[in-house]
């Protein structure tokens, strides 16, 4: 029979042997110690059966020196209960946390190695948010403890006392169980009940929590502000909120019902079992002794009991999805490929490429065909939507899942693993990174495998024209962080920096200008022009004024390479591109770029 590698069993072998290979020798000392926890509850009762037996037997027998010791071994075994129930909690601590860092060093790593248009994917973002969420929670730590616990400690400390019990009375142990019945069937309810709720409530909660973020957060407060979204925001959010109590206090209602009635019949099955200890205490079946140490170890026996259905089905169970989803996202193919040497004069060509997004049914590229050789710069434009930055994203190797062919510096991008082809290449994108971190970092973070060069970080933020007085190389750029901010002009040209400082071959710029107006932003581009000279180039823009000076200009349509030919021919063709030029010409003007 071949095991399901998802199915329960599969996973808690499977979660167990991580916990236990990341945890080492500390994980197998933790188990030990709930076997010896478990048989000191044993001991425990019994050493106070022993010990209240010599009490009533002092009269007839007067063995003092018996009763010290039944006396000093039931402290012995108190005390030992105490270190030992001390010495797991602070190995589950201990080994919780230091799991945790390397489950999510796993996590990072994986996400990592996972292919760039996996991120595309929102199905894949909601899985790797509730991965996250995972780790962050210790669930994978916790879920393998109660796993690992209900071998080493209460199937023990069943079997022992069990055994312990039987021999009271055969019956005894047999009417604890059956009492407990009702509870475990009340644990499963709850259990259905909750995860109905938290299936109903984790969409309104994100949904609120978006709300809430829309009237605090830096990033919306401003526009909240300044278009009267206050009231707006503030109605959903409470509206929201309002829904998620109701759902939770229906939900508390009905579960506290349930536990009431349980309760009654758990409670019934407590006072059978109380019977049964006196009678067999009256027919001398069983000595005082017996009944007293079983009658005060019943409530604690119970609540053991309530413990194992509460921890190991209710939040076994919920954790166990969590697990699940963790597993099969580290379990995803990640991107592979052969080592190689690019050599970039062989340019980049892409022959018929065609890509559709992950979840998406249509083509955001249709058989895209375009070479672009050693020293040329390429412009592509085309309306919003026409597939600029996807056929960028593809000629720069970051997808890989396209059908035709492209060969990036002499390397098929499908074969060849991502870290060679992206030595040589450099770019910034429309959405790029304002880092909280020093200027100095701030550019250098694109080449973080050499040293820093001060010298070339000067050079580059000179050449994308970064002029900002008030900061050094040392500044912090982020008023959180006792900073200062950036203007949107300073921190694009500090985003082109960047670009520049990273080694390179071959460069794309993904419209990373949109703050810089229009005549500026064909300045920044002729200029680029000439920095970039003798090494490929892309620009991406919507401003035709900033593509004149291209040796080629790439016009996209609806996912289509529509036109192409400099910035003259396109003009002679009457096409698509001289439509565009004539609707912006008058941006330019009265300017002397064009
Ligand atoms: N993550 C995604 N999932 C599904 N479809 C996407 C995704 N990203 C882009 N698309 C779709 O792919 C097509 C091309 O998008 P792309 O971003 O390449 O266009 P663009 O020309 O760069 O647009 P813009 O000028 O607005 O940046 C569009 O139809 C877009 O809706």
């Amino acid at each position: 029979m071949k095991l399901d590698r998802y199915g329960v069993l599969s996973i808690v072998v499977r979660n167990s042997v991580q916990y236990f290979k990341k945890a080492k020798l500390w994980g197998a000392a933790e188990q030990c110690v709930a076997v010896l926890r478990a048989l000191a509850l044993t001991a425990g009762i019994i050493a106070t059966q022993r010990f209240f037996d010599a009490i009533t037997e002092i009269g007839s027998k007067n063995n003092y020196s018996y009763l010290v010791r039944c006396l000093l071994t039931l402290a012995f075994i108190i005390a030992a209960q105490h270190i030992l129930s001390g010495l797991g909690q602070y190995l589950l601590s201990k080994i919780s946390y230091s799991n945790m860092g390397k489950f999510m060093t796993d996590f990072q790593r994986k996400l990592g190695r996972l292919p760039a248009e996996t991120f595309e994917d929102t199905t894949f973002l909601d899985k790797a948010e509730r991965a996250k969420e995972c780790l962050e929670y210790e669930s994978l730590g916790h879920f393998a403890s109660v796993c690992l616990q209900l071998l080493t400690y209460y199937i023990v400390l069943f079997v022992s006392l069990g055994h312990y019990l039987f021999q009271l009375s055969p019956i005894l142990p047999f009417v604890l169980i059956v009492s407990f019945i009702p509870a475990i069937l009340g644990q499963l309810m709850q259990m259905r009940i909750f995860v109905k709720l938290e299936n109903e409530n984790l969409p309104l909660r994100r949904q609120s929590e978006y709300y809430k973020k829309t009237i605090v957060d830096r990033k919306f407060y401003k526009e909240t502000r300044m278009l009267g979204g206050f009231q707006f925001f503030h109605k959903l959010f409470i509206e929201g909120l309002q829904t998620l109590t109701q759902n939770t206090w229906k939900t508390e209602r009905k579960a506290a019902i349930l536990k009431f009635l349980l309760g009654i019949i758990t409670f019934l099955g407590l006072g059978v079992s109380i019977l049964i200890l006196f009678q067999l205490t009256i027919s001398n079946d069983i000595s005082v002794g017996a009944f007293a140490s079983v009658f005060t170890a019943l409530s604690q026996i119970f609540s053991i009991m309530d413990e194992i259905v509460s921890t190991c089905l209710s939040q076994g169970s919920e954790t166990i999805a969590q697990v699940v989803n963790f597993y099969r996202l580290m379990d995803m193919e990640e991107v592979s490929g052969a080592g190689g040497d690019s050599d970039f004069t062989k340019g980049i060509v892409a022959e018929n490429v065609s890509f559709t997004y992950p979840g998406s049914s249509k083509a955001a590229l249709h058989n895209v065909s375009l070479t672009i050789n050693k020293g040329e710069t390429i412009a592509i434009v085309g309306e919003n939507g026409s597939g600029k930055s996807t056929l960028v994203r593809i000629l720069t190797g970051l997808y890989s899942t396209y059908d035709g062919k492209v060969i990036i510096a002499g390397q098929d991008s499908k074969m060849t693993h991502p870290d060679v082809l992206y030595t040589g290449i450099s770019g910034v994108f429309q959405n790029y990174q304002r880092y909280k971190m020093t200027l100095e970092e701030n550019v250098s973070i694109s080449d973080t495998k050499q040293a820093v060069d001060y010298s070339k970080i000067n050079k580059v933020l000179q050449k994308a024209e970064f002029n900002e007085k008030k900061v050094n190389l040392q500044s912090m750029l982020s008023p959180e962080y006792n900073g200062v901010d950036l203007s949107g002009g300073q921190w694009q040209r500090l985003a082109i920096a960047r670009g520049l400082y990273r080694n390179h071959s071959f460069i794309i710029l993904d419209e990373p200008t949109a703050a810089i107006d229009p005549i500026e932003e064909a300045r920044l581009y002729n200029h680029f022009k000439q920095i970039v000279k003798n090494k490929s180039s892309i620009i991406v823009t919507h401003r035709l004024g900033s593509v004149r000076l291209a040796d080629r200009i790439v016009v996209m349509d609806q996912g289509k390479l529509a036109e192409i030919g400099t910035h003259e021919e396109l003009l002679a063709k009457k096409g698509k591109y001289a439509a565009m030029w004539q609707a912006q010409i008058k941006w330019y003007e009265k300017s002397d770029v064009i």
